[in-house]
């Protein structure tokens, strides 16, 4: 048997980004130099939020999935108060940063993610896993600019477990804020919900205050802004993701057949202009 990681195994480069639970740096296997991202996370944390069974759920699942477009867990180890996940390196960093940097993409960068996306979510579907929390911040690009989603904190093994109302609420679907049973319909939501972001810069349903964006959602309040101009094809895509009954939206499979998609998305997922 492979004699388990330590800490003694890396050498610990810049902090690449920091969540509720934990950090990550950049580091490097110390033999061999190959390069990853390690997640740490305080027993502490875990134990006072009581996240054991997320956290083995998150190990357990992203172990098991190998998808060009999610991020791979090589391994985990731990010392008295810290567990490490050992994380693939994305070198471009958040898709967030691209989006912010250019105020919205382009319609052929936009349909290359959202074919990604579609084609990991339908991976994860097919092993029974709902991300549940597919939001530009879980989305990095490696170095060829192809999508990888991270952090399965959130993912479940397709039980109707409650997600407590953490972070922005901008991506959840209408079920979930109405507290009844959801399924993977909800992550053909949130595709409909980060295709608008991507075209128009930020997400459809956004307001002041989470009550309004809340209503905005259950009343599928969408509107599509005159700039920057949107193609129709795109614009039906959406509205067919942002619907209220989670058996009426289109289906993974359909949204990689839709025409929007077939016209503009790049095939080998990278889709550098
Ligand atoms: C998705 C959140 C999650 N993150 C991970 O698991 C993460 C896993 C993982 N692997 N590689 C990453 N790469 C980066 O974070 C990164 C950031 C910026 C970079 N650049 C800056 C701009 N420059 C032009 C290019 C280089 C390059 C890489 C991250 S984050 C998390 C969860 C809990 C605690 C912290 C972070």
């Amino acid at each position: 048997a492979e004699k388990p990681w330590s800490l003694a195994d890396f050498e610990i480069g810049r902090p690449l980004g920091k969540g509720k639970f934990g950090r990550v740096y950049l580091a490097r296997v110390a033999k061999s130099h190959f390069v990853v991202a390690l997640k740490v996370i305080f027993k502490e944390q875990i134990e006072k939020y009581k996240l054991h069974h997320q956290l083995r759920r998150e190990m357990e699942i992203q172990t098991s999935l190998r998808h060009p477009n999610i991020l791979r867990l090589f391994g985990w180890f731990d010392d008295d108060e810290r567990i490490f996940l050992i994380l693939e390196y994305a070198h471009g960093g958040e898709l967030y940063g691209l989006l912010k940097a250019n105020g919205h993409l382009s319609e052929q960068q936009a349909a290359t993610y959202i074919s990604s996306l579609s084609q990991a979510l339908a991976y994860c579907h097919g092993k029974c896993v709902i991300h549940r929390d597919i939001k530009p911040e879980n989305l990095l690009l490696d170095h060829e600019g192809r999508l990888k989603i991270a952090d399965f904190g959130w993912s479940v093994q397709s039980s109707n477990k409650r997600k407590t109302m953490c972070g922005t609420l901008d991506y959840l679907a209408p079920e979930m804020v109405e507290n009844k049973d959801h399924d993977h319909a909800v992550d053909n939501w949130t595709l409909g919900i980060l295709c608008y972001e991507f075209l128009y810069g930020s997400p459809p349903f956004e307001a002041e205050s989470q009550k309004d964006t809340f209503k905005r959602i259950v009343k599928i309040d969408l509107s599509f802004p005159d700039t920057p101009n949107v193609s129709s094809e795109a614009k039906n895509l959406i509205s067919q993701l942002l619907v209220k009954d989670p058996s009426k939206r289109l289906s993974l499979t359909k949204i990689m057949q839709h025409p929007w998609i077939v016209k503009n998305a790049d095939p080998k997922g990278v889709c550098l202009f």
